[in-house]
This record gives structure tokens, sequence and C-alpha cells, in this order.
């Protein structure tokens, strides 16, 4: 039995890769998984692509807002989590498929994705012995082409008027230089180089249903994760306020904005805090070594065995972390209260922490989490205050769910600043 060290020094995760099958999907290896992944990273996900998307923040900002508003009116305590999920669900929609995507459309695509995730375990089976299970199982095999066709007949219309879009584009003297490009626009210009073919429209849906699966509960996990700590600590919450203001200042600014996220050393550190105590994934996807490594000339790890990551042990590890197991974002700064330069949530250069993994098989939406958590725990603090449900302290128990949820869902009172 080979024993894993729980630290791996980032040499050795620098040749972790999932396991060989071929699938046009980017959980999985070979030479496609390489070229989705460059495009999905150096096209797409790049800070540069991802700023197009700003619009988009705010739109979704707006609706969380008005939801959150509306229901504080009401006077009853506000249960976060749907309106968390709504919003980043909506985004990411929208940055998958273009804006010109309704809110109907929304919820149809919603639905579809919410179908498919909870037949999971039922349709698990099936992908052991297809020949087999063909025969034997042959009314869950119809069940779900059944499911399977439900999610295309919602998404490949949306990729059809992309792909109008394009051919109209190339076709008129205006092009839209100014449309934000989004994920389908990428994926319908990629081909193939060992098959001398493009991607097709139902492995386009597959690898949208894939990025709104990868992207929407991870970060509504942390940003539930990281509004609770804030309520249960009020104090930091008032620091980050504060620092909010000193930004933004005491004008009546619709939102803090994108550039204005960079000049708040704080809420990085809280979001950093938050994903260290708290990392919504607590396996990654299992990887293996393409060869028999020896870790510390102490473990030996042999190729191919299954290596699963214990992600929040690391970020707990009291001999990486002084008292690991409280909330404090300061850990982050260094003395003159900025971001302490040498942290590095990629691990490069060390691993403390891998709330989105490591190496190159490093979570590739890493970037736009991080934004989207700046942006949206500085605008929820900057528009609310944030305060516990009379007599109900904030309950930090964990439960298993897709991601390490909150147990009771975080339960809030919020007044407009
Ligand atoms: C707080 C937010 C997020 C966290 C904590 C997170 C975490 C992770 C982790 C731990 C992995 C597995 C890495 C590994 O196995 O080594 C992963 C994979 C992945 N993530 Fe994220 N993620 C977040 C946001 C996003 C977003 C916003 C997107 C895209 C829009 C995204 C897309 C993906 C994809 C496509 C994969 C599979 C990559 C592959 O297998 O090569 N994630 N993420």
């Amino acid at each position: 039995m080979p024993a894993f060290a729980n630290r791996p020094p980032a040499s050795a995760t620098q040749k972790i890769v999932t396991s060989n099958q071929r699938n046009v999907s980017l959980a999985f290896y070979g030479p496609i998984w390489r070229l989705l992944r460059r495009n999905l990273t150096e096209n797409f996900l790049h800070p540069s692509r991802a700023k197009s998307f700003s619009h988009s923040r705010r739109w979704a900002l707006q609706v969380l807002k008005n939801r959150l508003a509306s229901h504080e009116k009401s006077g009853q305590p506000i249960c976060v989590r749907e309106h968390f999920q709504y919003t980043m669900f909506c985004l990411l929609v929208v940055i998958c498929f273009g804006d010109n995507v309704d809110e109907n459309q929304i919820k149809q695509i919603e639905e579809a994705q919410r179908r498919a995730f909870l037949s999971f375990n039922k349709f698990n089976i099936l992908n052991l012995w297809p020949r087999v299970t063909k025969i034997v199982l042959r009314r869950r095999w119809e069940e779900f082409y059944q499911l399977r066709k439900c999610q295309l007949d919602v998404s490949i219309p949306l990729i059809r008027t992309r792909k109008n879009m394009q051919e109209e584009d190339r076709k008129s003297m205006e092009p839209h230089h100014d449309r934000a490009l989004c994920y389908v626009d990428t994926l319908l210009s990629l081909e193939f180089p060992d098959e001398e073919r493009k991607i097709n429209e139902e492995e386009i849906a597959n690898l949208c249903s894939e990025f709104l699966n990868a992207g929407t509960d991870t970060t509504t996990t942390s940003l539930e994760w990281i509004m609770a700590n804030l309520v249960k600590y009020p104090k930091i919450q008032d620091r980050l306020f504060m620092e909010i203001k000193e930004v933004v200042g005491n004008g009546d600014q619709e939102e803090v904005s994108e550039s204005d996220l960079k000049r708040m050393p704080y809420l990085k550190a809280v979001v950093l805090e938050g994903l260290r105590r708290h990392p919504p994934a607590r396996l990654l996807i299992p990887h293996a070594v393409m060869e028999d490594v020896v870790l510390n000339n102490e473990y030996l790890i042999p190729k191919n065995a299954a290596i699963n990551f214990l992600v929040a042990e690391m970020g707990w590890d009291p001999e990486a972390w002084e008292d690991p197991l409280t909330f404090k974002p300061e850990r982050f700064l260094n003395h003159d209260n900025g971001i302490r330069q040498e942290f590095d949530i990629t691990g490069s250069r060390e691993i403390k922490m891998m709330p989105f993994g490591a190496g190159r098989r490093i979570c590739p939406g890493y970037q736009l989490g991080m934004l989207h958590l700046e942006y949206y725990v500085a605008n929820l603090v900057c528009k609310f205050e944030w305060r516990a449900v009379d007599g109900d302290g904030v309950d930090l128990s964990e439960k298993a769910e897709r991601t390490m949820v909150m147990k009771n869902p975080l339960r809030v009172r919020i007044s407009p600043r």
C-alpha cells in the first residue's frame, strides 16, 4: 500500500494528470483535452478577456441586489444560498452562451442541468459495461437518451444562434467587433488537429454543461462560506467595509467596480482565508502519476494509482499555518497591510493550500472564480450590513454534497448601508 504525503512538492504535482480516457471533456486527458484547456484559459478565461463580461457581472449583481432588497423589505430573515446560486448560474450562462440569452432560456437551461445532475448516480452504472447494459438495462438507457435530448434541445438552438451571428459578422461590412466573446464562440472556431474536423454541436453542448457545473456550485458555496464568516465575525466585516469605503468614497456609487478591487488587499485576504478555511472541493478530480514517483525519499506513488488530494487538510496543516482553524484574514497581509507578495494561489512556488488544485490540472477558471468572489463580496458588503438572525449564531458545520456546503444554510438579516 503506498502512503501519500499530504503536501506534495510542486515538482511532483507538475507530473500529475488524470486518467487516460479519451473524451471531449475537460475532465479527461488526451490531446483534445490539451487543446480545449488552452482555449479556455488563454483565449477565454484570461483576465483581459474576462473583462469583457464586466457588464454581465454588473447585470447579475443588480439581479441579486433586487432579490435581496425585496426580501429585506418583508422583514423576514433571508436564506441566501438560493439567491447566490441563481446569480452565479445566470452569470455563467451569459458568459457561456452570450448576453443575448433571456431569463426564460436561463430557466430552461437550469432545469435541464438540474435534471441531469439528479440522475447522475442512476446513470453512472451505464459507464461500466455499455455493451451489456444496453441489453439488460435497456429502459435506463432510453431514459438517459431522453434526458440527454432535453439538454440538447435547450442548448443547441443557443449554439446555433451564436453560429449565425458569426456567419452574419463574416458577411457583414460592419461586423460587431465590440460584441463580447462567449465560450461557445471560442469553441465554434476550434479544430481538432489530429482529426481534421471541427468540434460538433453536441460536443459543444457537453462542454457548456461541464462549464456551468464546474463554475456554479464551487463559487456559490465559497461565497456562502465567506459571507457566513463575515456575519459570525462582525469586526472582520466592519474592517472590510472600512476598506471598501476608503476606496470608493462615501458617494452614492452604485457599484464597487472591478478596477476598485485591485486596491483592496483586505478583501483579497478575506477571500483567500475563506478558500483556505472552507475549500468547496474537498477532493480534487482523482489524479495519477505517469511514472512511479518517490516523494521525500519516503513515499512511493506507483504509476497510474488513483490519487486523491485532501485539499482541506492541506489548508489546515498546523505546520504550515498558525492557528489554522481560526478565520484570520490578516495571515495573508504583510506588515504594511498589503497582500503578501509571496502568496501564490496556483501553488507553482510552494503549496500551503490548493482550493483550485495545482500544477497543469489546476482549475482553468481559478482567475474567474477569484474575480467573482472578490466582486460579489465587495458589493454585498458595500450595499448591505449583514447580521446574524437574532438569537441564532452562525453554525459553521459542514455537509458533503456536490461541494462541501454549510449544513445549516446561512440565514441572515440585512439592512441597506
Ligand atoms: C471558487 C471557485 C472555484 C473553485 C474553488 C474551483 C475548484 C476546482 C477544483 C479543485 C478543480 C479540480 C482540479 C484538479 O483536479 O486538479 C476544478 C476543476 C475545474 N474547474 Fe474549477 N473551481 C472554481 C471555479 C470555476 C469556474 C468559475 C470555472 C469555469 C467557469 C471552473 C471550471 C473548471 C473546469 C472546467 C474544471 C475541470 C478541469 C480539468 O479537469 O482539467 N471552475 N475546479
